[in-house]
């Protein structure tokens, strides 16, 4: 309820910030942890994740991503997203551990609710999205890149991309592992799912987990004229297309949201999987030490 509040709010005060700095020509929009800018070519906007150290996916953060592309899609004037990261080194960390760990089960269900409802927002956008992927991207980070239309990626073999889940003791939802065959097959799917394969640029690119590689000041500037190519089609045929090519997928989710909820709160809160999540986020803590 508090949420649902704080986004009636949040999408009320961001519209009226909107519109006053429309004036100026280029626009932007704040909330704590999504940036939107829509400057450079007419039609797009850049949203920058920024939510340090490692743009996890909060519900906070979730709820603000999701509440600025609800924004996004309803100005008609937005064609295409830019979908990048503020954070140094770091695309997106994935879906927020601590947001799966040590809580309750009403907590698990809202969280998960949050998590389907931005995937389904991205995955069936009618815009244009393109990722300029700058960093680290394990898990729901990976996620998000693949929900856009095309990725960019900095060549940098310091960087990995994949869904890692089963590294965690956990398991990707079907949903995840939908998309994952749809983007890189089946069988690459079934091997990078069970192995938890983080790729580096390189082999990512080969698999087709990215679409193309590019020196990491690149990334950007590659993005937008990727992005202009795309802009070159009508709308109408390419969401037509689009939505033929991703339908069943979200419908498939759309159809056993609440089942799927149950399933994932249910799984995360067993002890054996409370206790694997634990000791990952002891690993993360003992590779600084
Ligand atoms: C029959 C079948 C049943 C099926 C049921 C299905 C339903 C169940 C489904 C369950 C699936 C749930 C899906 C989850 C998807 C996810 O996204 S899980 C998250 C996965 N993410 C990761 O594995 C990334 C972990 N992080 C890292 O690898 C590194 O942090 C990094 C490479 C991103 C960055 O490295 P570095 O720059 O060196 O920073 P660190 O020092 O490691 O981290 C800084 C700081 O951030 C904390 N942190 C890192 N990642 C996360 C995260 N994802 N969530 C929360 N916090 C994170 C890290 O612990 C550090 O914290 P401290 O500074 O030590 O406090």
């Amino acid at each position: 309820m508090a949420l649902a509040a704080a986004r009636r709010l949040l999408l009320h005060a961001g519209s009226r910030l909107g519109r006053r700095e429309a004036v100026d020509g280029a626009r932007r929009f704040a909330n704590k942890r999504v940036l939107v800018e829509t400057e450079g070519p007419a039609g797009v906007a850049v949203m920058k994740l920024r939510n340090p150290p490692v743009n996890s996916l909060s519900l906070e953060c979730l709820t603000e991503f999701t509440i600025s592309l609800e924004k996004l899609e309803n100005d008609k004037s937005i064609r295409g997203v830019i979908l990048t990261s503020e954070c140094p080194g770091i695309f997106s960390a994935g879906l927020d551990l601590l947001e799966m760990y040590g809580r309750n089960p009403a907590h698990y269900a809202e969280y998960w609710k949050n998590v389907q409802e931005l995937w389904l927002r991205l995955y069936t956008s009618n815009m244009i999205l393109v990722s300029a992927i700058n960093g680290a991207s394990p898990a729901g980070g990976c996620l998000l890149a693949l929900c856009c239309d095309y990725r960019v990626m900095a060549d940098n073999p310091k960087y990995t991309i994949g869904l890692n889940e089963s590294l965690l003791g956990i398991v990707a939802p079907f949903w995840f592992k939908d998309m994952y065959v749809n983007t890189i097959g089946h069988r690459e799917a079934e091997r990078a799912l069970q192995l938890g394969t983080l790729f580096p640029p390189a082999e990512a690119l080969k698999v087709g987990v990215v679409d193309e590689l590019v020196p990491e000041d690149k990334v950007h500037s590659k993005a937008r004229s990727v992005m202009a190519k795309w802009l070159a089609i009508p709308d109408h045929s390419r969401q037509l297309t689009k939505n033929m090519m991703r339908k069943a997928t979200a419908d498939n989710l759309i159809k056993q949201r609440e089942a799927d909820i149950q399933n994932f709160t249910s799984f995360i809160s067993k002890d054996s999987i409370q206790k694997s999540l634990h000791m990952y986020l002891e690993k993360l803590k003992q590779k600084k030490g």
